[in-house]
């Protein structure tokens, strides 16, 4: 499937026969194939080393108020391109200035149109954590993510099984980084608590199918516990919808078309942290 024949964001056709993760999945594994070749691990490693130390992302996503993640996203495969980025630390600058109380970077080249690249520049010019937004299905991408300098790794469920989740998560812990581990189902939610995440991602999005359902949050978020910091993901276009997440326990919104394609992504990223922080929005229960 083409990112022009993608289904639009909000429909909710079936998959068509392979799911769009699958296609994804298999040309991220060529991709860090070829930078295995380029760059050996040994070398990555060092990078890490050599990277100042990781921010407490779990500490900043847990202060007071809604927290804004305000994500770097030039392209989607259900959207198409999104906006162009010419300056990704610029708008990374913005999206701090409008009190983003984190940074998400897409590193994903074929689909999201980021890079690595993308990341490091982000990295700085902030200094809130960052968050390596990608199809990590192996160890070599965690020490990627820890060499440009981030904080925070995605962890997708329904791309890994099991034993891989739980063999990714304790690297990216073993690095002094915190996993991000995302969800869509209750399924996928107890193999994440099974493993032992401290931060869930609820993302509305199917990646399979790619519609979007604002209530799956509504549904999962309950039964999480309250030490375990819960994010909402995708979705967001205004306050009001996260204003409805934090009604239903949202400690943080995740956020990127509805900011990269305003006028003034840090007035936008201003407008959600107000609404994050006003009286009459539902605090987290802990
Ligand atoms: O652009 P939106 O609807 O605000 O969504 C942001 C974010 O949730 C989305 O980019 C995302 C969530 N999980 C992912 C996994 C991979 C790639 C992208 C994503």
């Amino acid at each position: 499937m083409t990112a022009d024949h993608a289904p639009e964001a909000d429909d909710s056709a079936s998959a068509p026969t392979g799911s769009v993760l699958d296609e994804i999945l298999a040309g991220v594994r060529e991709d860090v194939e070829r930078r295995r070749q380029e760059v050996p691990l040994e070398r990555v490693r060092e990078l890490a080393s050599a990277a100042p130390p990781p921010l407490d992302a779990y500490a900043a996503l847990r202060r007071p108020g809604v927290a804004v993640i305000a994500e770097v996203k030039r392209s989607s495969p259900s959207r198409g391109p999104l906006a162009e980025i010419a300056d990704p630390a610029d708008l990374a600058a913005q999206y701090a200035s409008g009190g983003a109380r984190c940074i998400s970077v897409l590193t994903e080249g074929r689909w999201f149109g980021g890079s690595l690249a993308d990341l490091g520049a982000v990295r700085a010019a902030v200094d809130v954590p960052v968050l390596r937004k990608d199809f990590v299905v192996s160890s070599y991408q965690v020490h990627e993510a820890r060499a440009h300098g981030a904080d925070l790794v995605l962890l997708i469920v329904a791309a890994l099984p099991q034993n891989v989740l739980v063999g990714l998560l304790e690297r990216v812990e073993s690095l002094g980084m915190t996993a991000l581990v995302e969800v869509h189902t209750e399924e996928e939610a107890d193999r994440a608590l099974d493993a032992g995440a401290q931060v869930i991602g609820v993302n509305a999005r199917d990646l399979r199918t790619l519609g979007v359902d604002r209530s799956v949050f509504e549904r999962i978020a309950p039964g999480l516990p309250s030490n375990v910091v819960k994010i909402a993901e995708s979705g967001v276009r205004g306050p009001h919808d996260l204003i409805r997440y934090a009604s239903a326990g949202a400690d943080a919104v995740l956020v990127g078309e509805g900011l990269v394609t305003k006028k003034s992504p840090r007035e936008a990223v201003a407008e959600l942290v107000n609404a994050g922080n006003h009286p009459a929005t539902p605090r987290p229960v802990r």
